[in-house]
This record gives C-alpha cells, structure tokens and sequence, in this order.
C-alpha cells in the first residue's frame, strides 16, 4: 500500500481542509471544528460538573460541621448568631450618617454657620459616635463570645475523638492507614469546626453589609457593583484554588509529617532516651528529622510562594478597576452631577464594598478549605468497628462451669498474608491452671486477644460454655476475664489507683487493694515505698517514684488479680522477676487461683511444671499436651526444652 502524507491546507472557524497528497484528494471535513468545539465545551462542562460535584459532596460536612458546634455550644451559637446580624448592619449606619454629615457641613458652610444649622450636626455626629462605640462593644463582646464557643467546641472534638478510639478495632490500631487517618483528623479538627462557624458567620455578616453596600453605590450606576464584583473574582480564584492545593499538599504529606513527629518523638522521651545515649543515636534521628523538615518546609514555602504570586496579580487587577471607578467618581463631581457628600459616600462605600468583597470571597474559601479539612474528622468519626455487639445477645454467664473450646478456628491478622493459626482446635476445662508453652510467633498470644475479642477469627468459633463469643455483649464477656498483658501499662498515678484501674466497677476499697497487692507480690515492694499506697509513681509528675520492670509488673499483676474475674490469663506474667520472686509468686498464684480458671503464658518451664494441663505451641498448632511428668516421659519438644532450660539453670 502506498504511504500516504498527510498536510494541512487550510483551515476556517467551521471547516477543516486536510489533503491526502498520495491519493491526489482534499478531503474536506467539514463541522469537524463543530465538533471539536463541541468535544471541548463538553470537557469543560463535565470539568465544571465535576468541580461542582466535589464542592457539592463537601457541603454535607457544612451541616455536619454546624450540628457538631449547635452540640457542643447551643447557646453561645445563638448569641454569636444575633451580634453578627447587629455587626453587619452597623457598617451601613456609618456610610449613611457620613453622607448626612458631609452634606449638612456643605449646606451649612454655603448659608452660612447658625446654631440652628449646627446642632443637628452635632447630633449626627453623636449618633455617629454611637454606632462608632457599639461596633467597638460588640466587637470584643463578640471575641469573648468566640472564645467561650471554640473552647467548649475543642473540648466537644476531644471527647468524639477519644469516643471513637475506644470504640475502633483492635486491629486499627495496627494498620498505618488508621494512625494518617487519626492524624489527620486531631491535627486541625480542634479549630476547624469554630473557623468553619466564624468564617460562615463573617460570610452572612459581610453579605448583609454588602448587599446594602451595594444597594448604596446603584444610585450611581448599575455597573458599580458589577465593578466591584468583577474586581474580586480574580482573587476569589486564587483562594479557591489553593485552598485545594494546601489541602493536597497536607494529604500528600500525613505520612511524612507523622514520620517527623515519631522522630521527635525518639528525640524527647524517656522510652528511647537511654539506648540514644548509649547507641548514639541523637544525631542520626536529629538529622533524619531535620531532612523530612527541610523537605516539608521547602514544599509548603514554594506552595506559599505562588500563591503570593498569584494574589499579587488578583491585587493589582482590583487596584486597577478601583481607580476607574474612583476618577469616573471624581469626573462625576467635577461635572456637578454628584455633591461632595456624594463623593465621600461613594468612596466609603466603594472602598469598604471591595474590602467587604475581598473578605466575603475569602470567607468562602475558607469555608471550603475547612470543610475540605472537617472531611478528615468526620471520616474518622465515621469508622465502623468490625467486632460489635450481636444485634440479639445471649444472656452473659458469671461463671464458667465447664469449658473454653476453641473449635476449628482459623485467623490471620488483617493485612497479613500468614495464617496465625489454622484449623485450631484447644479446650480449656473450668477450675484448672493451663500452661502454654512454644516458641516465638508460635501464636500463644495470639489465642489470648481472641478470647477477649479484640480480634475475631475468619473461621470457627470459640465458646464459654457451649456459647459462642460473638453472641455474648462485648462488654459482659470482658468482665468475665483479667488479664496480665506482655507489656502492661505503667501509669503515673499513685500506688492504690494503679491497682484499683483493675476493677473500677468494684469501687475497690484498701482492704481489697491490699490483698490483691499480697496475692501479686507486690505488699513488700508498697511498704518500702515513701508513701506507700499513695505514692505516686512513674516519673511523669513531680513527686513521682520510679519503679524498676520487676516491681511494675507485679503492680499489675496486683491490678489483674483485683479483678475477681472466674478467667485468669496471665501472658508471661514472671518475665521480669527473678527466680527467688517467682518461685514465691508462683506458690501465692496457685492458691489464689483455686476455684477459678487460669491461663498462663509463658516461656518458663518452671512456672509450666506446675499447671495442670500443659499445652506445647508451635506454628499455630498444639502439638503436644499433658502434664509436665507426661510430658516429660513422652520425651519430645517438651522434654529437650525442659532438659536444655535446666541445664542453663
Ligand atoms: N498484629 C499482628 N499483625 C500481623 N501479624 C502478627 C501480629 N501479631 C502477631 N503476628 C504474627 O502472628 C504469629 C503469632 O504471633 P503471637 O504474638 O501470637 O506469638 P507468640 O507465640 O505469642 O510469640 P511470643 O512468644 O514471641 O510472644 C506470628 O507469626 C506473628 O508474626
């Protein structure tokens, strides 16, 4: 076949002319402009649609935004909502009486100076002094006003925010995209709702001055307020667009941001002082941290740079039609078609109708570019825990009678490729101590949080007595078990409190406090310290005592056993003691749990020996149970463990 060149011979608003030099033809093709015109005004409609539609999907976060402030602060909004009314109109009694008071003087100079002349002035200039003093008043009464309301609407926020992180999946707390999201919600949701409100309010505010601002300068001409709309637009573009650009840039960078806070945080506190110290590890984190702030702080300057730039441009545009309108005035004058009071009300009027405009479009911008932000808390609000009550609950037990079964179940934690456990299969018998050992990431712990549902399995089912978990109120089934978690919580708080944090329920009394210190080893450790029970500890807060890791965990361990729950787990609940304490732990353990059912995790043979049921962990599977003497005949894993840990020993 033979090429074929293509050229351009000529071209009109409605044709195209294209020849086809090889085959000796112009093919005309004629609308294709039409069409491409067409093609492009449908692109632009569908931009325009598209805007429209992101600005629209936005608007449900304004009511959102105003039901979250009329919650947390009904009647300041109210208030708030009256002095801006006020405050919007007293700008027009200002112009009005300038006028009044311009042209009196003109009149009064042309006739010549009478008191008869001069007083009415004066009471002009007294009334204008009035509308001068209660702007003045209403305006600091209206900050105070502001105040009050962003208080008590930050606090509002906090509580929705702490509601909500109690309420989320365990399992949130381990995915990054949850911590961006937290981020991004608490970063600026404190102020956003209440600079939303304000931003409205000086939007009605400077609407209502506009309009009759507006209404003031048509007397002139009708194309003055069109003037002075037409001079803002350009301004009014720049907002809107960057506001979208900021609001990019912010989400682009959560991930970078929180990386800056980690490294600040590595660089601040107790947790990694030492190993900083030790490792020398300040200047690496000082210097990573420093680099992602260099990097931030470069894009966000540019990002400021343009948009200086670009005001600049939108700034001189609005000069340019107010110094036309300003010598049209002056033309005007000079023709003695307006007064001089004219002129004075005009200038007023103009200059405070494009300020007014100028703050009106920013109000808007503003208001946009905080719903944008107020998207990120509401989202995060919106985040539906996946472990929930069931819709028709089983009646909780008080008592587990028989058994734990956990029956053919299977888990991998979210996100994760590897199953954790599969198939599994474990009964735990009511009154019996039951050890599990294993090795690491044999999944012992992992058995732990599916018993207290901080996770539930994708197949399978684990039963308290023949009822499935999941039929059971979360809570309920909560305050049937203690735990003593791997890495418990140190809290800087006294003594009593940190081990009356095991049952608040119980309203626990020193007695009580007491004997769960006892069981947990913890008496001997409290009576040494300078205040004993309400001696603050951790070092946190002034005064505050500071305890070694063996002498927390038996706080905690007091804090576990105050709970007089009928399931007792206990994940390596002697880590960090030495063996002298945990032999005589171990003999308080066994006898406070007589009647009650215990499971305990742990890597210490010497604990496991005195279970009654051992069960041998690893991949996820048991494989090997029975009590230490039966285990140690059967001469597998158990019994090589066994032999090799005493050997160390
Ligand atoms: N939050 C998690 N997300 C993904 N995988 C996890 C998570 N926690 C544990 N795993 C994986 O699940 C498996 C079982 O972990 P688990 O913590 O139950 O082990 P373990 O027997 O308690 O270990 P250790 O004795 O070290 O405490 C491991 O392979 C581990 O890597």
């Amino acid at each position: 076949m033979a090429k074929g060149t293509l050229s351009l011979v000529g071209f009109s608003n409605e044709s195209l002319n294209v020849n086809i030099s090889s085959y000796g033809d112009t093919i005309t093709v004629n609308n294709l402009f039409n069409t491409v015109k067409q093609q492009i005004s449908m692109q632009k409609f569908s931009f325009l649609k598209q805007k429209l539609k992101s600005g629209f999907s936005q608007l449900p976060y304004l009511v959102k935004a105003f039901n979250l402030v009329w919650q947390a602060a009904k009647k300041w909004t109210v208030i708030w909502a009256i002095l801006l009314i006020i405050q919007g109109l007293l700008p027009v009694a200002t112009v009005y009486l300038t006028r009044q008071i311009v042209d009196s003087l003109v009149a009064a100079l042309n006739v010549g100076v009478s008191q008869e002349k001069v007083i009415p002035i004066l009471v002009l200039v007294a009334l204008m002094g009035g509308v001068l003093l209660l702007t003045q008043v209403l305006g600091s009464f209206l900050s105070w006003v502001r105040v009050v309301q962003s208080e008590l609407v930050k606090d509002y926020i906090s509580y929705l925010i702490h509601k909500k992180s109690l309420e989320v999946d365990f399992a949130f707390y381990e995915s990054a995209e949850y911590y961006d999201r937290l981020h991004r919600a608490r970063q600026d949701a404190f102020f956003r709702p209440t600079a939303l409100l304000e931003n409205s309010g000086s939007l009605v505010q400077n609407g209502i001055t506009l309009i009759a601002m507006a209404a003031v300068l048509t007397q002139f001409g009708v194309w003055i307020p069109a003037a002075l709309l037409i001079s803002t637009l350009p301004a009014f573009v720049v907002i809107l667009n960057y506001s979208k650009q900021n609001y990019n840039w912010w989400l682009k960078t959560t991930a970078d941001e929180r990386r800056s806070w980690y490294y600040y945080y590595l660089l601040t506190e107790k947790d990694s002082a030492a190993e900083l110290r030790i490792f020398e590890l300040g200047d690496y984190f000082q210097s990573a941290y420093q680099s992602l702030r260099r990097k931030l702080r470069a894009e966000k300057v540019n990002l400021a740079k343009n948009e200086s730039l670009a005001n600049l441009g939108a700034g001189a545009i609005a000069l340019l039609i107010t110094a036309f309108a300003l010598t049209w005035m002056v033309w005007q004058v000079l023709q003695k078609r307006v007064t001089l009071g004219d002129l004075a009300l005009f200038y007023q009027a103009f200059n405070q109708g494009q300020t007014l405009m100028r703050s009106l479009l920013q109000n808007l911008g503003q208001v946009y570019s905080n719903m944008l932000f107020l998207g990120n808390l509401f989202e995060f609000l919106e985040l539906a825990p996946q472990v929930i009550d069931p819709p028709t609950p089983r009646l909780a037990p008080k008592n587990l009678n028989q058994e734990i079964k956990f029956e053919n179940i299977s888990f991998w934690y979210p996100g994760s490729q590897k199953t954790a456990l599969e198939n599994f299969n474990l009964t735990i018998p009511s009154g019996k101590i039951v050890a599990i050992v294993g090795a690491n990431g044999a999944g012992k712990s992992t058995l732990l949080k599916l018993l207290c549902r901080l996770y539930d399995p994708q197949q399978g089912k684990i039963t308290w007595d023949g009822i499935d978990l999941r039929d059971l109120p979360i809570q309920n089934l909560r305050r049937l078990i203690t735990v003593l978690f791997q890495q418990p919580v140190d809290y800087n708080a006294s003594v009593a409190e940190n081990i009356a944090l095991g049952d608040l329920l119980a309203t626990a009394k020193l007695p009580e406090i007491t004997n769960a210190a006892e069981a947990a080893g913890a008496a001997e450790i409290i009576d040494r310290l300078p205040e004993n029970y309400n001696t603050l500890l951790g070092k946190l807060f002034a005064g505050g005592v500071e305890l070694s890791g063996g002498e927390w965990q038996r706080i905690a361990l007091a804090r576990a056993f105050l709970r007089q729950a009928p399931l007792i787990i206990l994940d390596e609940p002697t880590s960090a003691m030495d063996s002298w304490a945990e032999a005589d732990w171990l003999e308080r353990f066994c006898h406070l749990a007589k009647g009650r059912t215990a499971i305990i995790i742990t890597h210490r043979f010497t604990i496991a020996r005195r279970a009654d049921i051992i069960h041998v962990m690893s991949d996820g599977e048991i494989v090997e149970t029975g009590c230490h003497d039966e285990l140690l005949a059967l001469g597998c894993r158990y019994a090589q463990s066994w032999k090799s840990q005493m050997q160390v020993n």
